[in-house]
């Protein structure tokens, strides 16, 4: 008959639902968690094992009674019945149980039980969770609620994911029409990405464009012959590779940029690498042609004994001779992009909902989260509803790279878009979907599935005790999460991180992003045992204490090297702690007695603050600091004391030390250790 929870006994109690559990399992009681129901025995039992410890027993059982009672009042009232009929859900055992999915919104889980949301909250809030109406709670916080109500919540199986409302259906070849190269050019620091991006949209902007004002949105457009070719902004083969590992893949075709007067460096070699890990053709730009005195036979030679070998060596590679300087070889290289692109029959359907990636994002201060996405399928329109990653929303305005507000921007297409509710990743996928409440429904459950896959915590990892934690083999992964005022900055971070990575331990960067440091990230990092790094901004008041009480390590910087430093001699345990000195209060001594056999006591007043016995002390005679030492006893009248605060009186002795004086100052203090950062 009974049915009631172990929490509520344990609440009743005056216990931990775990010191009831495991006081359970001592009498051979196996229960699994706080939300498991107790058979009468078990309550019996209960009853018997708290009777028999008088401290805790007063009026447990008839609280444990009482408890059992209400239980059954409200399982046997009309209530849920009702409600029950409501239920869009499957319901089991008894119309007592509903199945939910894991986290849950307020607004439906309200529908759900058919309450009002506004009830629903104060329910929430007595039990700590402050969420509004369209955040999730989780699970357990939805048990809670609904045990009040006498409905058990069961998770429902895991389904394989299928985000509902996704348009995921396969193009038929009929539907396909061409469309233009998305390129990304990689190669070494100061061999010409740059100024040769430069040079072609310089020459290669056609003339109705040209009044335009080009602005930096991530992607540029140039149009040769009449056939566009899609350039992405950010040079360098880190970027592509950041938006390859989150299963991005934008580039069509690597331009591989190698000075002529320099030849085959380092980072060719790692752009190289990259390329070819992704499988992308790679055009070699071999750049700063104008240059006296170059051997272009001796980069080709060098390529070769990187194996890639050109097409005048009997390779399959083409190698353009360029000047970024003259613009010579300017236009071959845009004739042998379209000539490589044609051969890879690059196709899409223009005639469906759109789908890409997300290039960059940011927060910007007047229009809010803007994300530069290229379109690779479909045709994304303005008011249309989109979600990119766990961002979502309906696309107010779209921003060509020249500067123009557009109405639709097809296959290959880079725009920037206004609307979405938060600034998504860049390397995200995005759809347009039919409908807002699809957008919304999928955002917010990629979300909850995000923080949920990361709430396998152990204990919470701080630089401080690393060391010892890798050393104790308890930390494997070092999680670490960037946020930081440019993209720019969140990718620098994370390349020298993941560097940091030796055997004992891998760094991850489990998260990066634009903008300042949200709760959001705090419970994220405390989900999943994250540091938090801050470059270049700030944490509110509100989130640092959320971080102080979620023991979440955060740190700000200001300059890359340090975090990275700092990070690195945590690895090696070398990491300083940095201590500051807490003065607790102000003693001053009225009068002074000497006890036979333990010297000196202080007959004392605290004036401010409090002294504690496990202190440190200073003793001040006329400014002067004449000893620092220990408390040897801190007593109320009679008694031993712990801690006495202003206003009190009290007898104090000093460690080894005797010659204390009527109008001293003793000055409690603790040293601490401080948060670095
Ligand atoms: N003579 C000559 N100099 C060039 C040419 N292209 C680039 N440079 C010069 O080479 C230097 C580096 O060019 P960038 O375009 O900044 O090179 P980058 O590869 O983008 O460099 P990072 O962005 O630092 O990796 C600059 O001083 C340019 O003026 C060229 O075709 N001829």
């Amino acid at each position: 008959m009974s049915k009631v929870r172990v929490y509520q006994i344990a609440k009743d109690l005056g216990v931990s639902s775990k010191e009831l559990i495991n006081k359970l399992a001592e009498f051979g009681v196996q229960v699994a968690n706080h939300m498991s129901t107790l058979e009468d025995e078990e309550v019996d039992i209960i009853m018997e094992m708290y009777n028999g410890d008088n401290n805790n027993s007063k009026n447990s059982n008839s609280k444990i009674e009482n408890s059992v009672k209400e239980q059954e009042k409200s399982t046997e009232g009309n209530y849920q019945k009702e409600n029950m009929e409501k239920q869009p859900v499957q319901n089991t055992i008894e119309q007592k149980t509903i199945k939910i999915e894991g986290a849950i919104t307020v607004k439906d889980f309200a529908d759900l039980l058919g309450k009002s949301v506004s009830e629903i909250m104060t329910k929430l809030i007595a039990l700590g969770v402050f969420a509004t109406i369209n955040q999730e709670i989780d699970f357990d916080a939805a048990s809670m609620v609904a045990s009040d109500y006498g409905i058990e919540i069961e998770k429902e199986e895991e389904k394989e994911e299928v985000e509902v409302g996704l348009e995921q259906a396969e193009d038929r070849p009929e539907d396909l029409k061409e469309r233009p190269p998305v390129i990304t050019v990689m190669g070494h620091v100061d061999h010409g990405k740059t100024s040769l991006l430069d040079a072609i949209r310089k020459t290669h902007v056609t003339a109705k464009e040209a009044g335009g004002i080009t602005q930096h949105i991530g992607a540029s457009e140039v149009e040769v012959r009449g056939k566009k070719i899609v350039f992405l902004d950010t040079p360098g083969h880190e970027a592509f590779t950041s938006m390859r590992a989150r299963g991005a893949s934008v580039t069509d075709i690597a331009i591989l940029v190698v000075a002529a007067d320099d030849g085959v460096m380092p980072q060719t070699i790692e752009a190289l690498s990259h390329a070819k890990a992704a499988n992308v053709p790679i055009i070699v730009a071999m750049n700063k042609i104008d240059k006296p005195g170059i051997n272009p036979d001796r980069v080709r030679q060098e390529l070769a004994d990187h194996g890639l070998l050109v097409e005048e060596w009997g390779g399959e590679t083409i190698n353009v001779p360029v000047s970024a300087h003259t613009g010579e070889g300017l236009d071959s290289l845009l004739e042998m992009i379209l000539l490589v692109a044609e051969m890879q029959e690059l196709k899409a359907n223009p005639n469906r909902l759109a789908s890409g990636t997300v290039i960059e994002a940011k927060l910007d201060k007047g229009r809010g989260p803007v994300a530069t996405i290229l379109v690779q399928n479909g045709t994304l329109k303005v008011g249309d509803p989109i979600v990119a990653g766990s961002a979502y929303g309906r696309v107010r305005a779209m921003v060509s790279d020249k500067g123009k507000n557009i109405k639709k921007a097809g296959p290959s297409t880079a725009v920037e878009i206004l609307g979405l509710s938060d600034a998504p990743e860049a390397g995200d996928l995005f759809n347009a979907v039919k409908e807002d409440k699809i957008a919304r429904q999928i955002g917010e459950k990629r979300k909850a599935k995000f923080r949920e896959e990361n709430l396998h915590a152990t204990a919470k990892v701080t630089l401080e005790d690393l060391f010892k934690q890798i050393q104790e083999g308890s930390v494997k992964d070092l999680n670490i999460i960037v946020k930081a005022d440019v993209q720019g900055s969140v990718e620098a971070v994370r390349q020298s991180m993941v560097k940091l990575s030796n055997e004992e331990v891998k760094v991850k960067v489990i998260h990066g992003g634009v903008g300042t440091i949200t709760e959001s990230d705090i419970l994220l990092a405390s989900a999943s045992n994250a540091i938090i790094i801050g470059f270049n901004v700030r944490p509110s008041s509100a989130v640092s204490s959320l971080a102080e009480r979620e023991n979440v390590d955060l740190r700000t910087y200001r300059i890359i090297y340090e975090a990275i430093a700092d990070v690195e001699a945590a690895m090696k345990g070398m990491l300083e702690p940095e201590y500051k000195e807490v003065v607790l209060g102000k003693v001053e001594i009225r009068a002074t007695f000497k006890v036979p056999g333990i010297g000196t006591i202080g007959g004392a007043y605290v004036m401010e603050g409090k002294v504690s016995r496990n202190a440190k002390v200073r003793l001040i005679r006329d400014g002067i600091v004449i000893h620092e030492g220990s408390i040897s006893s801190l007593k109320r009248f009679k008694d031993d004391a712990k801690e006495v605060n202003t206003g009190y009186e009290c007898g104090i002795g000093l460690e080894n030390y005797n010659d204390i004086k009527e109008g001293d100052i003793v000055e409690p203090y603790t040293i601490e250790e401080v948060k670095r950062g």
